[in-house]
This record gives structure tokens, sequence and C-alpha cells, in this order.
């Protein structure tokens, strides 16, 4: 974007993230949602003290940020009922963020009272899973939302914001880029520092997600932007690697590729952290994060949950022995 400053020579302000000489990020941040986004999908409960070491392995990998749960209603997500004591359980790292979700100010003043320091408002640019999934309009969510931003605001607490559905939706299909840029801008307005960009039943392709790309990038600094992507159709790397060769450089993912969201049927888990971090290597780009620790921890949360690991470089590395 340029900006022309009164009575000085135009000056260019880059929006972009630090780009090195391949025009890629130098640098990608890995948001990990596994213990959220993951996990609320199991469908047997899983032992608090389970969650608990599973972030506090993560937490030695070196990620930047762990999604850890979420201040919602256990009617409707039996699996985060025991938010408050995974939040107090944890070792917390210097350095490293956990954020949770909290869909209302109820969520987000039980988040805090439980030692949140981070939050993450989810909506969507889909009405139909609005309401599946929070069970109110688009509308309704953002009067929630700006009431979470505003308590926050004066906490001193950052927000997170989320956009469902937004290369398509289990009940609506395509959803056209226009909706996901106004949805999305509308949470960067209140405050969201970031916007998180969901890919939530995985039907994109690098086509749309350029599209959605292209769309929401003229509402939003690049910098406010990540992607989160779901593997139902084989996607995922694909579209992330669209995403960063657009600039994006914050990227969820999810440790051995667990999940799935109870409100999208037969949505699969996350991209795997494994596999990003493996395509990353590959590419040159610095994350931070050491690929073999979280190659253990998915091992640890597989052999827990008795399932094999959705990973393929974990399932490659087990199979040949070898780590390339
Ligand atoms: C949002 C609500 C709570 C509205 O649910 P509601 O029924 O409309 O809420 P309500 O305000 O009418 O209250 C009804 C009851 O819920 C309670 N309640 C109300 N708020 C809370 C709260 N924060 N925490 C705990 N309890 C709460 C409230 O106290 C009351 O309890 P009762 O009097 O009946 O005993 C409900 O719809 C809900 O919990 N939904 C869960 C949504 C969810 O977690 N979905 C999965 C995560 S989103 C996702 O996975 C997508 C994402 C983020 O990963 C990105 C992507 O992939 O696209």
């Amino acid at each position: 974007m340029t900006l022309l400053l009164p009575s000085f020579p135009p000056v260019t302000v880059s929006l972009l993230p630090f780009q090195s000489s391949s025009g890629l990020p130098e640098y990608i941040k890995i948001v990990e949602v596994g213990p959220r986004d993951g996990l609320q999908n199991e469908k047997v409960i899983v032992p608090t003290d389970i969650k608990i070491e599973l972030i506090n392995r993560l937490s030695k990998t070196g990620l930047p940020a762990i999604e850890v749960t979420s201040f919602v209603s256990s009617k409707w997500v039996p699996q985060m009922a025991d938010h408050k004591e995974v939040m107090r359980g944890i070792e917390r790292h210097p350095g490293v963020q956990y954020p949770v979700l909290t869909p209302n100010l109820q969520g987000f003043h039980s988040a805090i009272a439980a030692g949140a320091t981070e939050v993450s408002v989810f909506g969507a640019a889909s009405e139909s899973f609005s309401k599946m999934n929070i069970n109110c309009s688009i509308e309704e969510s953002i009067e929630k939302f700006e009431e979470i931003a505003k308590s926050a605001r004066n906490m001193d607490i950052p927000v997170r914001g989320y956009v469902s559905c937004a290369l398509g939706c289990p009940y609506e299909g395509n959803i056209i880029p226009a909706k996901v840029a106004e949805v999305s801008k509308r949470l960067y307005s209140m405050g969201c520092y970031e916007i998180s960009l969901g890919d939530t039943i995985g039907v994109g392709t690098p086509g749309s997600m350029k599209r959605m790309l292209e769309a929401v990038m003229k509402e939003i600094p690049l910098s406010a932007l990540a992607v989160h992507c779901h593997d139902t159709y084989g996607q995922a790397l694909a579209n992330i690697l669209t995403a960063i060769q657009m600039g994006v450089a914050v990227v969820d993912s999810s440790v051995a590729g667990l999940g799935g969201c109870p409100y999208a049927k037969g949505a699969t888990g996350n991209v795997a952290t494994e596999d990003v971090i493996y395509m990353l290597n590959g590419l040159g780009i610095n994350t931070g994060v050491n690929l073999y620790t979280v190659m253990e921890t998915g091992n640890f949360i597989c052999t827990a949950l008795n399932k094999k690991t959705n990973s393929k470089v974990a399932q490659a590395s087990f199979n040949t022995g070898t780590i390339h």
C-alpha cells in the first residue's frame, strides 16, 4: 500500500510481514490449536491431566502460541467442560501465548477468572453456521464480540478473531469472499489484533484461497491475517502455501492433525503441525519450532487417545525410522 503523506515525498509503507529475497515471509508464526480444536471433537472425554500434559509438552517445542481450551457451554461441547481446570493446571512458559475461545461475556469473565491472558472470539461468514455453532445470527454475534472486545480493552487483554466458513459452509455451500471480508473487517475494527480465516470444512483450494484472501486483504493489513485450514479434501498444505506466497505469516495447525468442529459434520482435523513445519523447513522459513519434539508430542497424544496420527510426516518418519 502506498500512503501519500502531505508535504513529504511519497512514502511507501510496507504492510507486508518481513519478507526474504524469495518473496516468502522469513518467519512464520505457528498457532497450535490441537488442545482446543483438536480435542473438542474427540468422542471419548479426554482426561484433564492428559490435556494438561499435552499442553505442557507443546510448550517445550518452541511453539509461540497454544490455544488451550474454550469457555463455552458444557451442554454444547462437553469435551471442553474442564476449561477452568485445564487453564489453571498448565505450566506457562515465558514468551508463549495461551489464548482461549470465548463466545460471550459469560465465557470471557470465566476465562479471565481462570487466569486467561488472551481470548479469541469466533464468528462466521455463514448465517447458518453461526446459528448452529453459537446459536445466534452474525449480527448478534458481532454485538456479543463487541462487549468482549470492550471489556478486554479495559483489561489490556488481546483479542484474536476467527471467521469460520471462509472457504465454504457445511449448510450453505459456497461463501462469497466479500462476506468473509465484511465479517473480518468488523472483527478487526472492534480491536481484534489478528483475524484467523477458517476453512472449517476443508473444502478450499489454492484458487478459492487466493480469491478469498484478495478480498480480505483490501480491508485488513496482511500483517493481521492468519489462515486456519482443515484437511478434509487434502488441500490444506497447498492452501497454506498459497497464503504464505501472498504474504500471510501466521498459520494455525494441530499436532498430529487432530480435530474437527462439532458443528461441521464430516470435517476432519486441522492440517498437522508436523506437516506444516516440515514444509516450512524445506522452504527455509524459520518457525522456531522443533519438529522432532512436536512429533514426540503427537505420539504422546495419539497413544493416549489410542489413535493413529494424521500427520503424513510423523507416519513416514515412524515407518522409515528417519526424519529428512
Ligand atoms: C455460545 C453458546 C454458549 C450460546 O448458547 P445459548 O444456549 O444460546 O446460551 P444462553 O445465553 O441462552 O445460555 C444458555 C445456557 O448456557 C450457559 N452459557 C452461556 N454462555 C456460556 C459460556 N460461555 N460458558 C458456559 N456456559 C454458558 C448459560 O449459563 C445457560 O445455562 P443454563 O442456565 O441453561 O444452565 C453455545 O452456543 C456454545 O457454547 N456453543 C459452542 C460453540 C463451540 O465451541 N463450537 C466449536 C468451536 S468453533 C470452531 O471449532 C471453529 C474454529 C474456531 O475452529 C475455526 C474454524 O475451523 O473455522
